[in-house]
């Protein structure tokens, strides 16, 4: 097997995260490989958004060890971990609404480690970074809206400038939080056919509610319920387990 493609960049080893008495991460281990889109699923209130938030630093865990690219960083601050090039991308609320897709795309462009966006550069002195702007855009299908503000942008639009927004930051990890939540059935391929792209120079790790997408979109999932690891495996696997079915059983597909 291809050595490269196997690659762990992300591992997490009994991740634990307590709320007062409350245990809602319970001895997690996570491997989030290059070039793989991973996907947490579970039910409401699993634990997966909770793991999001340790896994970025959001959070400090309670107990437990998380690596980024081999190194430890079970401590470090969110800021350092995002430089390190752990990216997640948020909904829509990200982006800048009166501003162009041009121009948000460039002003992602030049903050490196993205949070820490320099407000008082006037727009001119992103000049430079126009070319690499407009690159991006054309990877991620918005060439053709890139002079029209965000706010104008459909629903789905706004979703793929958000996630190129992230990837102006060339991650080597992207944590995308439930992407096809809110999207119409056209918008749901197009971010398909997006995650797919980037994972293709990367990895991926998605908490999303839409089982078809889930089946359709990951190499591997990790099932949450309750605060643990339930199973784990490629979909047929985790599909075909009985405790995965009885955790879904009653509940809505997305
Ligand atoms: N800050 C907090 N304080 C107390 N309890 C919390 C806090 N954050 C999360 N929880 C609890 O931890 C559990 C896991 O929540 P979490 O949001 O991680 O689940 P989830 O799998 O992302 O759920 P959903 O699919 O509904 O978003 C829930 O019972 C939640 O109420």
């Amino acid at each position: 097997m291809d050595s490269i493609d196997l690659r762990v960049v992300l591992s997490a080893r009994g991740l634990r995260r307590d709320f007062g008495g409350f245990v809602a991460v319970n001895d997690v281990d996570l491997d989030v490989h290059h070039a793989r889109i991973h996907a947490l699923i579970g039910p409401n209130g699993a634990g997966k958004t909770t793991v999001f938030n340790l896994l970025t630093k959001f959070l400090e865990p309670t107990s437990g060890r998380i690596e980024l690219l081999g190194h430890d960083i079970t401590r470090m601050p969110p800021a350092a971990v995002a430089r390190m090039g752990l990216a997640r991308s948020f909904q829509i609320s990200a982006i800048f609404p009166h501003l162009t897709v041009l121009d948000n795309v460039r002003v992602a462009l030049q903050r490196p480690g993205g949070l820490s966006t320099q407000f008082w550069r006037p727009l001119s002195a992103l000049d430079r970074l126009t070319p690499r702007a407009d690159e991006l855009l054309d990877a991620v299908g918005l060439t053709d809206v890139r002079n029209k503000l965000a706010v104008d942008l459909s629903y789905g639009r706004k979703r793929v400038l958000e996630i190129a927004t992230t990837l102006a930051l060339d991650p080597k990890v992207l944590l995308l939080d439930e992407p096809m939540a809110g999207m119409g059935h056209e918008d749901v391929g197009t971010i398909s056919d997006l995650i797919r792209s980037v994972a293709r120079g990367r990895a991926v790790l998605m908490v999303e509610h839409n089982l078809s997408v889930v089946a359709d979109l990951s190499d591997w999932i990790t099932v949450m319920q309750r605060g643990k690891v339930l199973a784990t495996g490629d979909y047929p696997t985790v599909a075909a387990d009985e405790r995965v079915k009885v955790a879904y059983m009653g509940m809505e597909e997305g």
